[in-house]
């Protein structure tokens, strides 16, 4: 498995606000649209292209496009909504498939509740995106359900991930796939409550509210 952290001033500076607990949320949601569009720009660095003549104005010249079929991107509802325009804004071609997950705040334990991929992702390029990887729990879950559905190559786009679900992820899904983790910061750790520390607190309470 491999671990991007996107070590850029202008991501850092945008995470310090996000993180502040005193950023209100319409700024939280505008920041974390923001962050996912830089992150984007690592995440999608080995995104498969295909080359096509063009005619420009003065010559003709081979053009770079995102090959076919395009890439898959899967918010992991509801967080990771936060970040699907943004990603899409930087990949208009994608399809969207959906994962609706929880986790159970006593266990810690992940469950779905929506399911919307399409049947066969042999040979596409999966883009999960969701805020926070905390003990890796909902990670693990999403990626397995891409790779019983026949895909071989997933990037997990994320916020902030904790050392120990970076090390959960890539022990129940490093062998089985190529696994990339694009995150803006690995933080120092989870607290009892299984929350990152020092986190930016419940990222989808954050971004729409505590339900
Ligand atoms: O790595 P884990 O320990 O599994 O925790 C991470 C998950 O927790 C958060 O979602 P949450 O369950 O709070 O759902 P929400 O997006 O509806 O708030 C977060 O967006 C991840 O999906
Ligand atoms: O710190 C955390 C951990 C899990 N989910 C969140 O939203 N934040
Ligand atoms: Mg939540």
């Amino acid at each position: 498995m491999r671990t991007i952290v996107a070590d850029h001033p202008l991501v850092a500076h945008k995470l310090a606000v996000l993180r502040d607990e005193s950023t209100p949320s319409p700024t939280f949601r505008h920041l974390v649209d923001e962050l996912v569009t830089l992150l984007a720009y690592e995440a999608t660095r080995e995104v498969r292209v295909e080359a096509r003549e063009i005619r420009t104005p003065v010559a003709v010249t081979q053009g770079v496009y995102i090959a076919d079929p395009p890439p898959l991107i899967v918010p992991i509802l509801r967080a990771g909504l936060g970040m699907l325009d943004g990603m899409t804004r930087m990949v208009p071609k994608a399809e969207v498939g959906f994962l609706g997950m929880v986790r159970n705040e006593e266990t810690l334990e992940a469950t779905t509740y929506a399911n919307r991929l399409p049947d066969d992702l042999t040979g596409r390029q999966c883009f999960l995106v969701d805020p926070m990887l905390a003990t890796g729990g909902t990670l693990v879950a999403a990626i397995d359900y891409l790779l019983d559905l026949g895909a071989r190559d997933v990037t997990a786009v994320c916020l902030l991930a904790a050392p120990e679900g970076l090390a959960a992820v890539e022990a129940a899904v490093g062998h089985r796939a190529e696994v990339t983790v694009v995150v803006a910061a690995v933080d120092e750790r989870l607290d009892e409550r299984g929350y990152i520390v020092p986190g930016l607190g419940d990222a989808g309470d954050r971004l729409y509210g505590v339900v």
